[in-house]
Order: structure tokens, then C-alpha cells, then sequence
């Protein structure tokens, strides 16, 4: 666990809530953010950064940044990260003042385009420079998109790992397969943004709420490490009887984690157990011994929990690991094709809020007048750089010349973003299951939870006795601090832990069974968090190639054509519109 350093916040701060920023770069991080701001899942300030000003104007964050704007005139980057990373640095000034006063800050970005993959990387070093925490939630571009692409996005990838504090990376094409084939490319996309948003929100929720038992970054990242690995996550959230259960359920059916199969592999697990008032331990026992058959006895389990009134009578679990690309892929082949398609439910959407004007309002974007991509000289050697660069080198970002980011932990003080628990913080030794194993847990029953009612105060429970079914966890969870080693709580996490060894991992449950219909069962197996190095080896995938026609690639017209839908990506956004409103 990540301490809290008292000496880091000014004085007052400390139960505070930590003030969260999420920037959306480029086409694909804006979706994300408006999708976050029209489903009003975190409590932040959202902001969009691009370089395009019709995607700006449509953009439903309430703070947006227009990169580059003499630079671009309001263009998109076309495909060249280069150009993207220029208008950054031409914007910086207006990247700072949107992020800085923050303690969290999330760079959203879809990488392997230019503004994404040229900007995420700057604004990550400047967020990184406010002393903020710094997390990246990134997608991989699809195979189809072709090479190019994929090079581009792996360039940014490693430029990220070494600005970021975290790095949370999903693979499009995994989350593609979410969806039908006959489905369109939006609904890919679409389900990837809901999946991103989601656990953007879990991230935060789980980093910044107090908790009973406190995760922390480091246990975050811990979840996340692998080599060249890509996000699992799950989230479920469930009302009524059985509550625990049927969130747990939904977790582990969440697509990337492939109805819990993927489980069976991973090294760690970060579980996080949510409820309000009314959780009580037998339900965050019962979920707990129902994971414990999902993973193996190996698996390092980090275990939180948190009492969140506003959660009312609902339970909320989340899952987050990671898994190896090659293992990744290795489940993905061996999965019949039916298991691949599951198309899900589109999430609410809200009312939008009026959208904010850009930051600085621009004046409206004239008919833009642009040479081809390819008849523009590199952006440094046709434009002054403003003169704030000089005085800065560390932003210019030749590839040797990064920023040294402490490791996890010496960085900024993530502590410092953990205001005191409401409830009293457990001894520490509460916080790691393992070191809580009990000889003999307490026979327990697991009842069918009746209707949620708020119970009354009940003393604490004997260490061997049956647990109350409807003790509000937060007064046992005090009586457990003042007595750990009588805790309840001590004995539900030793118990967790004691159960997964006994069980075999075979997704056999009493409470719960995910033996259901193959088409019931979602798939995707796709993402993993990215902590260490990551190999930028070519892929040896074929790409299909598309004819272009007369199209003007400007710049890439030698290259292989990244083509969606029948439109080249690599053709500025500017360029496509207007064929189309010839046609
Ligand atoms: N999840 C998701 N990914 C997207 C979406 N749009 C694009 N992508 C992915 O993100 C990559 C970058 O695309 P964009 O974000 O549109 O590109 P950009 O960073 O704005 O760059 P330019 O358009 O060149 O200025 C693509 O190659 C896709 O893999 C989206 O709506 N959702």
C-alpha cells in the first residue's frame, strides 16, 4: 500500500476529495470523454484535446483544447503522430492550465493515428510535470488498419510507459469481437469506448474512494504488470438477492475476461468489493469464495473494500489483471468462433450538458486551405516554435531525452491522494489476505440474502460464531480495527484465501454457474495493462489491400492505405468530408 504523506497536501487537504482530470486526445480519446460526460459516470473534469475543430465543436466535454491551432488550422493530423506531437507543443500552455490542480489525471487516447499518438505522449510529460498521478488508458489499433499504424501506435505505447505512472492498454480488435460480424465498425468502437469508460471509472473509483481495506496504486499496477500484456477487467454491479453473487457473476462475465477463463492464468487479481451501508460480511465472504474457483491457488490476490453510501443497496465488484499478448492470442484461437460473438446491451445515455466553448474560443474554423500532407515540410522547420519551447527542453521529446518518472511509489504521493478513511483504516496486515490465514474459519452459511433493510447495530461477532446475515460491515469492520485479531473482517479475507486453495478452479458453483449456453457466453478476451517493456517487433500479418482510386494520400500515397469502411484514415478528416459532400 501507498502511504499518505500528511507533509505532501496543504494543510486541510487531507479529507478532501482527490480532484480528478480526464483528457480525451485525439478522435478516439474524445469518444471516450464524451461518453463519460453523457453517462456522468465520474466526478471530474473532463476535458477533450484535438487538433480537429469539427470534432472539438462536437465534442460534449465540458473543456476543450484545440491543439495547434495555427499550426493545423483546425485540421486533423492526418495519420502523421509527428504533427500531432508538434501541435501539442505548440499548445502547451493551454494543456497545462486545463490539467494542472489536479491529483489524478487520465490521458485517453487511441493510438496509431497522428493527433493520439503524437499528443498523448506531451501531454502525459506536462500532466506528469503539474505533479499529478498520471494514468493512460490506450487502445491498440485493429490488425486490419494495417502496419503502418501499428508501428505508429507502438512508437507512442513506449513513449507513454515511461511518462506514465500507469498504463492501462485494451486491443480494439478484441473488443471487436464483441460484436457481430455483420455489425458495423461503429459498434466495434462503440463497445470498446463503453468498455474504456467503464473502467476508467472503476480505476478511479477504486484509487480515490476511502477504503475499509485501501487499494492502492501500487496494488493497481501490481495487477496490471506484465510483459507485453494487455487489460483484463471486469465490473459487475447488482441489486436485490443474492446481490454479491450475481455481481460477481457479471464480472467475470465481462468480455474481457471471458466468463472467468482467463482468470485461470493470471498472477495477480485485484478484487474490489463495493457496497453501501448494508454490505455485509457474509455477502463479501460469499463473494470471495466464489472467485476463489476461478483463480488458481497461486494467483496473488489484492483484496479491497469500501463502503460507499452513495451505492445505496447495490454491490459492485471489480476484477482488473492482466494477461500476456501471446496468451492472449493463444485464447483467442482456441475459442470456437460462436464463443467470439456476443453482442451486448448499449449502456444509458443521459442528458447531454450544453457543450462548452473551446479553449481559447477559436474564431470559426475558416475553409481551410491546406497543402497536401505531403507537400508540407516537416511542422519544426515550417513554423517558428513558440518561444516558451526553449525555455523547456525536456518537451521537445527527441527519443533519448524523456523525463525521468520516478517508480511507482516515489512519485508524486499517490498518498496523498488518499484522504483518511471514513471508517478506521484496518493494521495493515489486514490488507493482504494471505498473511490472515486462520487455522479453522468459522462454519459458515451463506444464506439467500432477504430484502435489504437497514440493520441494527449488532456486537461485534464472536470469532467463531455464525456471522450475523445483516450486519452493517462498517460497524464490524470498526470493531475490527479496535480488535483485529478478532476481526470478522480478518477472518472473511483469511477465509477468501483459505477457499480458493480448497477449491478446485473449475467454474462449478453452488451459488452461481457459468456452465450457460455457449451463446450466452461472452468472449473477448481482449487487453491487458502495460507496465513493462514492450516489444516493438513488425507483425507478420498480411494485410489486405483496397484500391484507392484517384483519392490524394498526400504523404502516404507510397504506403500501404489504412482503409475503414472504404475510407482512407491516412486522408485527413478535411479531405474525406469533402469527397464525400461531392459525392
Ligand atoms: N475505441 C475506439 N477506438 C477508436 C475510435 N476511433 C478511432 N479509434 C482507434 O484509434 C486510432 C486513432 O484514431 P483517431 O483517434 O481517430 O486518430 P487521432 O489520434 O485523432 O489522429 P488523427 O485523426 O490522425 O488526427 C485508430 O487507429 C483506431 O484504432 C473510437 O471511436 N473508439
Amino acid at each position: 500500500m501507498v502511504e499518505y504523506d500528511r507533509s505532501h497536501s496543504p494543510e486541510g487537504a487531507s479529507t478532501a476529495a482527490p480532484r480528478i482530470c480526464i483528457v480525451g486526445v485525439g478522435g478516439a480519446g474524445s469518444n471516450v470523454v464524451d461518453r463519460i460526460t453523457l453517462d456522468r459516470i465520474v466526478d471530474a473534469t473532463l476535458v477533450c484535446a484535438h487538433t480537429d475543430v469539427r470534432v472539438l465543436g462536437h465534442s460534449m466535454a465540458p473543456v476543450k483544447i484545440q491543439l495547434g491551432a495555427e499550426l493545423m488550422k483546425g485540421i486533423g493530423a492526418g495519420g502523421d503522430p509527428d504533427l500531432g506531437r508538434e501541435a501539442a507543443l505548440f499548445s502547451r500552455e493551454q494543456i497545462r492550465q486545463a490539467i494542472e490542480n489536479h491529483d489524478i489525471i487520465f490521458i485517453s487516447a487511441g493510438l496509431g493515428g497522428g493527433t493520439g499518438s503524437g499528443a498523448a505522449p506531451v501531454i502525459a510529460e506536462i500532466a506528469k510535470n503539474t505533479n499529478a498521478l498520471v494514468l493512460v488508458v490506450a487502445t491498440m489499433p485493429f490488425s486490419f488498419e494495417g502496419r503502418r499504424r501499428l508501428g505508429q501506435a507502438e512508437e507512442a505505447l513506449e513513449l507513454l510507459q515511461k511518462r506514465a505512472d500507469a498504463l492501462v492498454l485494451f486491443e480494439n480488435n478484441r473488443m471487436g469481437e464483441l460484436i457481430l460480424p455483420k455489425d458495423g465498425i461503429q459498434k466495434a468502437f462503440n463497445q470498446a469506448d463503453q468498455l474504456i469508460a467503464q473502467s476508467l471509472r472503476a480505476i478511479s473509483t477504486i484509487t480515490t474512494t476511502p477504503g475499509l481495506v485501501k487499494l492502492g496504486l501500487d496494488d493497481l499496477t501490481s495487477a496490471l504488470a506484465n510483459a507485453n500484456g494487455r487489460c483484463l477487467f471486469g465490473f459487475g454491479e447488482a441489486r436485490g438477492q443474492n446481490r454479491g453473487s450475481e455481481a460477481l457473476k457479471k464480472a467475470l462475465k465481462s468480455p474481457l475476461i471471458d466468463s472467468g477463463r482467463l482468470l485461470h492464468q493470471t498472477k495477480n487479481l485485484l478484487v474490489h468489493v463495493a457496497g453501501g451501508e448494508s454490505l455485509t460480511l457474509v455477502e463479501v465472504e460469499g463473494v470471495m469464495k466464489q472467485l476463489g474457483r476461478h483463480v488458481p491457488d497461486q494467483t496473488h490476490i489484492l483484496f479491497g473494500l469500501g463502503v460507499d453510501a452513495k451505492l445505496g443497496d447495490a454491490v459492485a465488484v471489480t476484477l482488473i489483471s492482466s494477461l500476456g499478448l501471446n496468451q492472449l492470442n493463444a485464447h483467442a484461437a482456441a475459442a470456437p468462433p460462436s464463443e467470439m460473438l456476443q453482442p451486448r446491451a448499449e449502456m444509458p445515455v443521459s442528458v447531454a450538458p450544453t457543450p462548452a466553448p473551446l479553449i481559447p474560443a477559436p474564431a470559426p474554423a475558416p475553409a481551410p486551405k491546406r497543402e497536401p500532407a505531403a507537400k508540407r515540410a516537416p511542422a519544426h522547420s515550417q513554423y517558428a516554435p513558440p518561444p516558451q519551447l526553449e525555455s523547456t527542453p525536456d518537451l521537445l521529446f527527441k527519443a533519448e531525452e524523456f523525463i525521468s518518472v520516478p517508480a511507482v511509489g516515489e512519485a508524486f504521493p499517490l498518498s496523498s491522494l488518499h484522504a483518511e478513511a471514513a471508517a478506521p483504516a484496518l493494521p495493515k496486515e489486514l490488507q493482504v489476505p494471505q498473511s490472515l490465514m486462520i487455522d479453522e474459519p468459522p462454519a459458515l452459511e451463506i444464506p439467500a440474502a432477504p430484502v435489504i433493510a437497514p440493520a441494527p447495530v449488532i456486537a461485534p461477532a464472536p470469532e467463531t460464531a455464525r456471522i450475523p446475515v445483516r450486519t452493517p460491515i462498517a460497524k464490524e469492520l470498526a470493531d475490527a480495527a479496535r480488535s483485529p485479531k478478532e476481526s470478522t473482517l480478518a477472518a472473511v479475507v483469511a477465509r477468501s484465501v483459505t477457499l480458493q486453495t480448497e477449491a478446485a478452479p473449475a467454474p462449478q458453483d453452488d451459488l452461481i454457474s457459468f456452465d450457460e449456453p455457449e451463446e450466452t457466453a461472452t468472449t473477448i478476451s481482449a487487453t491487458t495493462a502495460v507496465l513493462s517493456a514492450r516489444s516493438t517487433k513488425p507483425t507478420a500479418e498480411s494485410q489486405q489491400t483496397f484500391s484507392l482510386g484517384e483519392e490524394d494520400r498526400g504523404r502516404f500515397k507510397d504506403t500501404e492505405p489504412s482503409i475503414v469502411q472504404g475510407e482512407d484514415l491516412d486522408v485527413p478528416t478535411w479531405m474525406r468530408l469533402k469527397k464525400k459532400l461531392r459525392r
